[in-house]
């Protein structure tokens, strides 16, 4: 491991049950940068994000993350149920479990944290409202806040800014941007050729496997050059 990678894959096989998803995946990712996760449909890019976050183990292959703290994995806003009856607020606080544990008392130091990660996208005036009475912008951001809360080493996004407006993926990128300048190490799934063209580093997967890694604009050509690889999106 090179003291410029935050972590790197080894050959690493991973899924569901018998189901098998990534196929001796090997990639490194650079610390305090943007690494772009890009790729068709099911080709494994969520995969690489559960097994970033630890939440699935591999059933080949190692890990290795360097540096303290935990990871902070903002999942796509559809995976959060509707039938959730916590508010904004709540929902960005949930983010301190990982350094507080699950329904402690939050300290001065916490609500602090809540309220920076709220303002930051711009959620404040949100925070006494139900998630699920949120549109699905409004819900994107207060999940990243949600994030922001953990305070990361390593931020995990899937698809921030899938079905957002212009506006909205700006202020995104923006977040993005100065978290990595911060030294917060993320990885973004995305489906936007330009997104990931802004990031430092790029990984392109098809059907579980690494095709390409390096610089966006070097990994978005090859994406572009077979029909496998063309659909992005
Ligand atoms: N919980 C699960 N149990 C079983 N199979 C799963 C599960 N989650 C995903 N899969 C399968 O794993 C494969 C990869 O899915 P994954 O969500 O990692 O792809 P993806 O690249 O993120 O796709 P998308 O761009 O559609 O979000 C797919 O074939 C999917 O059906």
């Amino acid at each position: 491991m090179q003291v410029s990678d935050a972590v790197v894959l080894r050959d690493v096989t991973a899924g569901y049950g018998r189901r098998t998803v990534l196929r001796g995946l090997s990639a490194r990712l650079p610390r305090a940068g943007v690494t772009a996760v890009v790729g068709p449909n099911g080709s494994g890019k969520s995969t690489l994000l559960g097994v970033l976050a630890g939440t699935i183990r591999p059933v080949h292959g190692t890990v290795e993350l360097s540096g303290a703290g935990r990871p902070g994995y903002v999942v796509q806003r559809d995976a959060v149920s509707d039938a959730l009856p916590i508010t904004v607020r709540e929902t960005v606080a949930m983010g301190r479990w990982a350094s507080r544990g699950p329904w402690r008392r939050l300290t001065a130091h916490d609500r602090a944290v809540v309220d920076a990660c709220m303002a930051a996208l711009d959620v404040s005036s949100l925070a006494g409202r139900r998630l699920s009475t949120l549109s699905g912008g409004q819900r994107q951001r207060v999940l990243l806040a949600q994030g922001l809360a953990q305070e990361p080493d390593l931020l995990l996004l899937d698809e921030p800014t899938t079905g957002l407006d212009a506006a909205a993926r700006e202020h995104i990128a923006g977040v993005i941007e100065r978290e990595s300048a911060r030294g917060v190490t993320i990885v973004h799934v995305t489906h936007d050729p330009a997104e990931a063209s802004r990031a430092d580093h790029c990984l392109l997967l098809n059907e579980g496997r690494l095709v390409a890694q390096g610089p966006p604009t070097e990994v978005l050509a090859a994406a572009t050059g077979t029909p496998a690889q063309a659909r992005l999106q």
